[in-house]
């Protein structure tokens, strides 16, 4: 799946001079089918080519239509004005040549004055035929946005908002005398039979456009409620939970058979995660079937017991993590799990609009919540995976409309993607407003990279850069903290949120949305340029009372630090021996920066510029089998992470009580546990085997955190 870049510089230009104007020349109508045969010859050449996306560019927003067909003025082609959004009107086309497949499906349209144009649809899913309209359909464009293409003489009408088309039936008073065809088919039979073939042909989306008509053509209630059970199966099959549900239901007779629709209904609520509901149809469905001669029970059975594991991990958080991540693979990331999120809610945050709070004290370690996505493709290639979680999301949308209500409620920012217009979770002309702009503002504010496995990607070897982008409604709603109370983790599609320390009932939940960089403007810039916001953690507050000059100060020594310890290769301290001298030089660099920490502002504050060097002279200490220098700078990691350790040598102290503390300002990562683990290591080479049992045990819950299931933290040496 390739991202098309729209539109190209000179066509912008050149279009700004025609806004609102009629095109000066428009192609013949044998022009244009000229030209589109051209592009259906390569397409038959290449019919395998992956379809690219065409991600909206959000500074050229405009909000979906959200006026029925029956509400606006239909015009001709002819009035068609370039790069203008034709409000309130609309026209009737018919399709007169065969779809060519790019970005969106682009076709040669006639309306009822022989005026003949071109259309492209963009952001149809699969599961519709107007992904692919066929030759001879009729459509209906909303409020039509007209717009020059580049070429010359090159103009189309852009449908960008999947709810913008709507396609008609045949027999519709709209659709003027010129363009009528009449029904193609007479009987609810003959369109009951065409569903038929068209699903033994695999031809699914026709398959429910032939059911629909045999729905429509037929007043019988007898011969209706076998085809709605047809279409209930089919929509299944598509994945259209929120249809197969209506006709599921719509199937029922009275009798003992609707043990079948309640079996559909319990299955399309399986698929939309409502599995309470689910269960409830499900065991109608076993009621009825026991007294019935019917051969389904067992397969009712077992769907029943499937739901009620759901049920169980909705309600306890009892996951089986190990299994889970064993059933891992690239092609199998959707885990079949319910989420457990009872432990927080959703309220507003004194930080920003909405935020997260724990409805019960959470104990550092323990589970704060672990969500299924809500849409996450398998698409672990970097440069594809915003267009392919952008596509799911609008399809996703278009084919299940009850979802509008947990993703299209979620923050979009205040540009004009965020700005709303009320209609988002409405059905206009049989069809979800579905807003592309709305959605790509929404996927680019809240959406978040995941590894196939957290523990997995901590490993060195793990390949660098490979994750999908998901969507998770739920932890959405979680604001930023530079020193957050949770740490999350992933396991296919599943998020897995734990607290990094105690967290107290009604106590906000906080995540890093990024990894925090070390010097407070450079992060506050890119959090600014993300997410439009400026943090006021503690440690940010903090930090902020600095004066100015020792942040610059600070900012010139950590680069020269850098370079000293990058002199050597990055992460050279763990590589072989580092000369004395070398060691010396960091150490003195290492003492600059931390006088430039002014104690009154960073007594129980993190001081993050100081754990680079830190870490690296752990490191080469290490590699000089230095023990003692490996657990005093092993200490400072930790002090510098924020931890409340004792820095004088010898001190006494309970590194598994480091991360309790409540209200604690501290920061959880995976260098905390390489810390943990190589003062393990300095203890033993010491004989003190108390104290590196017990680092090894800080260790080993730490990456419990970082991880999301306990798992072996030696993965992460070299
Ligand atoms: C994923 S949403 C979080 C939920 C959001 N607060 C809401 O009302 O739905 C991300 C947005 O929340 C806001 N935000 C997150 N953390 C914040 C913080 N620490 N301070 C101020 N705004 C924050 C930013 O506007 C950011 O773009």
């Amino acid at each position: 799946m390739a991202v098309v870049q729209v539109p190209a510089l000179p066509a912008a230009v050149a279009a700004k001079a025609l806004v609102g104007q009629p095109p000066p020349r428009k192609l013949t109508k044998e022009e244009l089918i000229r030209t589109h045969k051209t592009h259906l010859k390569k397409q038959d050449l290449s019919p395998d080519e992956a379809r690219p996306v065409k991600q909206p560019v959000l500074s050229e927003a405009y909000p979906a239509s959200t006026k029925s067909i029956r509400d606006v003025e239909f015009m001709p082609l002819s009035e068609l004005r370039v790069e203008t959004h034709h409000r309130g009107r609309g026209v009737i086309v018919k399709v007169i040549s065969p779809p060519y497949i790019g970005a969106g499906a682009v076709s040669i349209v006639e309306d009822g004055f022989g005026n003949v144009d071109k259309l492209a649809i963009y952001n149809q899913p699969d599961s519709s035929i107007l992904s692919a309209v066929p030759e001879g359909c009729v459509v209906a464009v909303k409020e039509p946005y007209y717009k020059h293409n580049g070429a010359e003489h090159d103009y189309m009408i852009c449908v960008d908002h999947p709810s913008d088309v709507v396609l008609l039936r045949f027999a519709d008073p709209l659709i003027p005398e010129q363009l009528r065809l009449g029904p193609l088919l007479k009987s609810a039979d003959e369109w009951r039979a065409a569903g038929d073939t068209a699903f033994i042909e695999k031809d699914l989306p026709t398959a429910v456009f032939c059911y629909t008509e045999a729905l429509e053509t037929s007043e019988d209630e007898k011969f209706k409620a076998p085809v709605f059970t047809k279409r209930a199966g089919t929509n299944l099959l598509l994945g259209r939970y929120d249809a197969a549900m209506a006709d599921a239901l719509a199937s029922r007779t009275g009798g003992p058979g609707d043990w079948k629709a309640y079996y559909n209904a319990g299955r399309a609520a399986y698929g939309l995660c409502q599995y309470a509901a689910s269960r409830t149809h499900l065991e109608q469905a076993l009621e009825l079937s026991s007294g019935s001669s019917s051969s389904g029970s067992g397969g009712i059975r077992k769907e029943h017991e499937r739901c009620l594991a759901r049920l169980r991990e909705e309600e306890h958080g009892d996951y089986d993590f190990p299994a889970m991540a064993a059933s891992l693979s690239p092609t199998a990331v959707h885990l079949d799990r319910g989420s457990f999120l009872r432990r927080t809610r959703v309220d507003s945050s004194p930080h920003h609009g909405r935020g997260l709070f724990a409805t019960q004290a959470i104990a550092a370690g323990e589970l704060v919540f672990v969500e299924k996505a809500t849409l996450m493709p398998n698409q672990y290639e970097p440069s594809r995976a915003s267009a392919a979680l952008y596509a799911m999301t609008v399809r996703q949308l278009c084919d299940n409309p009850s979802l509008a209500q947990s993703v299209l409620t979620l923050y979009a920012g205040d540009g004009v993607a965020g700005s709303r217009t009320g209609a988002e979770d409405t059905i206009i002309d049989g069809r979800p407003v579905v807003d592309v702009f709305l959605v790509e503002g929404i996927r680019t504010k809240n959406c978040f990279s995941a590894p196939l496995s957290t523990v997995e990607d901590t490993r060195p070897a793990a390949p660098p850069g490979h994750m999908a982008k998901g969507l998770w409604a739920h932890a959405s709603h979680m604001n930023h903290s530079c020193v957050p109370n949770t740490m999350r983790s992933f396991l296919g599609d599943m998020l897995v949120s734990r607290a990094t320390r105690d967290i107290a009932a009604g106590e906000e939940v906080f995540q890093q949305y990024v990894p925090v960089k070390s010097l407070v403007n450079l992060r506050n810039a890119e959090y600014k340029a993300g997410w439009g916001f400026e943090c006021g953690c503690t440690l940010c507050s903090g930090e902020r009372k600095s004066p100015a000059a020792n942040l610059d100060r600070r900012r010139e020594v950590l680069i020269a630090v850098e370079k000293a310890c990058n002199k050597r290769g990055p992460g050279a301290g763990d590589k072989g021996i580092v000369p004395n001298a070398v060691i010396r030089n960091i150490d003195r660099l290492a003492q600059k920066l931390e006088d430039l920490h002014e104690p009154e502002v960073y007594d129980g504050l993190p001081r993050l510029t100081l754990i680079y060097p830190c870490n690296w002279l752990v490191g080469a200490h290490r590699g000089r089998k230095n023990h003692a220098k490996v657990l005093k700078y092993g200490l400072r990691v930790l002090r510098n992470f924020g931890f409340r350790v004792p820095l004088e040598e010898g001190s006494a102290w309970e590194p598994r009580d480091m991360y309790t503390r409540p209200g604690d300002v501290s920061l959880m990562t995976i260098h905390v546990v390489a810390a943990l683990r190589k003062m393990a290591e300095a203890h033993q080479a010491l004989g003190q085997s108390v104290m590196a049992a017990r680092c090894t045990e800080a260790a080993e819950f730490g990456f419990l955190m970082v991880t999301g299931f306990k798992n072996d933290p030696s993965i992460i040496e070299p």
